[in-house]
């Protein structure tokens, strides 16, 4: 089918080349012109603005945006749903906060324009050779027409039909949430492993534990992976950023009163990792030293 991809990042340019692969005709838009040049070379229709690309395609239309969460997908959704008619389809493949999405379905639905909320897992390399894509949007009957499209694009039964909208956002908001949890378990088991009285080849450990363990997987092949690079990953500092999800997944939850203290935690070590000093480490230590004396780290 023909597809009209918005956002020429890691992302999507990766699923341009797939989708390509796959047997799609795909226009594609970035505003940097660089992105546009290589998806031209990856065999797309270069579009010169978000019109142009629209008026590239065919009826039905159908347009795949790919662009950071918050107020880039914003705007984008709100200029296409100007320029897409009735029976278009609009996915947007980003990492949106749900609540966001319900807000887009309803702008595009006001329209007639079948807005699917689609989470997209899987990373780069999911994205260029079959990713993982999780999809809510108005009906099973609307979704039906998108089917051939993820099929190929698809890691084998890789997509799922949420159902109603938001449903897709918020099923990779908690597929975030778990992936914080995960990450963090096996950080602290190797970090165990790091200060044990045992000398252990990270890398060896990673590759045993893919084969036929428990905890094998995807993240621990990452992992060895990582390891290969820098056996103590002496090179990288401890800082892990986060983009939002694993926050909303833990907000949701609040909401829920549901109990979520392995995802939470894990936004707060991350949190910690990024400051270089705590005021809450300041106060503690004053503290401790207060009622037994214990000696203080002092600033240098
Ligand atoms: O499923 C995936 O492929 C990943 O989750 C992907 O979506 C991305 O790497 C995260 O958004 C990173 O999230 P943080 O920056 O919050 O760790």
């Amino acid at each position: 089918m023909q597809i009209g991809m918005i956002g020429l990042g890691k992302m999507g340019l990766n699923l341009v080349k797939n989708m390509i692969r796959n047997g799609n005709e795909v226009v594609a838009f970035d505003l940097n012109a660089d992105n546009v040049k290589l998806a031209e070379e990856a065999g797309a229709i270069a579009a010169t603005s978000n019109e142009d690309l629209v008026s590239k395609l065919q009826a039905p239309k159908t347009v795949w945006i790919m662009v950071p969460a918050g107020k880039p997908t914003d705007s984008t959704v709100e200029e296409l749903v100007g320029l897409l008619s009735e029976g278009d389809y609009l996915i947007d493949g980003g990492n949106s906060f749900y609540e966001d999405s319900l807000r887009h379905s309803k702008i595009a639905a006001e329209q007639g324009i079948n807005f699917f909320d689609c989470g997209t897992s899987g990373g780069k390399d999911g994205a260029l050779n079959g990713g993982n894509f999780m999809i809510g949007g108005p009906s099973k009957e609307a979704f039906e027409h998108l089917v051939p499209l993820f099929e190929g694009i698809s890691e084998k039964d890789g997509y799922l039909y949420t159902g109603e909208p938001g449903s897709g956002h918020y099923l990779k908001m908690v597929h975030n949430g778990i992936e914080y949890g995960m990450m963090e378990a096996i950080g602290e088991g190797y970090d165990v492993l790091h200060n044990s009285q045992f000398e252990y080849d990270n890398e060896a450990v990673a590759k045993v534990w893919s084969h036929g363990s428990v905890i094998r997987g995807w993240l621990m092949e990452l992992a060895e992976e990582a390891f290969a690079k820098d056996a103590n990953l002496d090179n990288i500092a401890g800082v892990m950023h986060s983009s939002g999800e694993g926050k909303w997944t833990i907000q949701e939850a609040l909401k829920l009163g549901v109990p979520v203290p392995v995802i939470a935690n894990s936004l707060f070590v991350r949190n910690y990792s990024e400051a270089d000093d705590t005021f809450t480490g300041k106060v503690v230590s004053s503290l401790r030293n207060g009622f037994g004396g214990h000696a203080m780290d002092m600033k240098k």
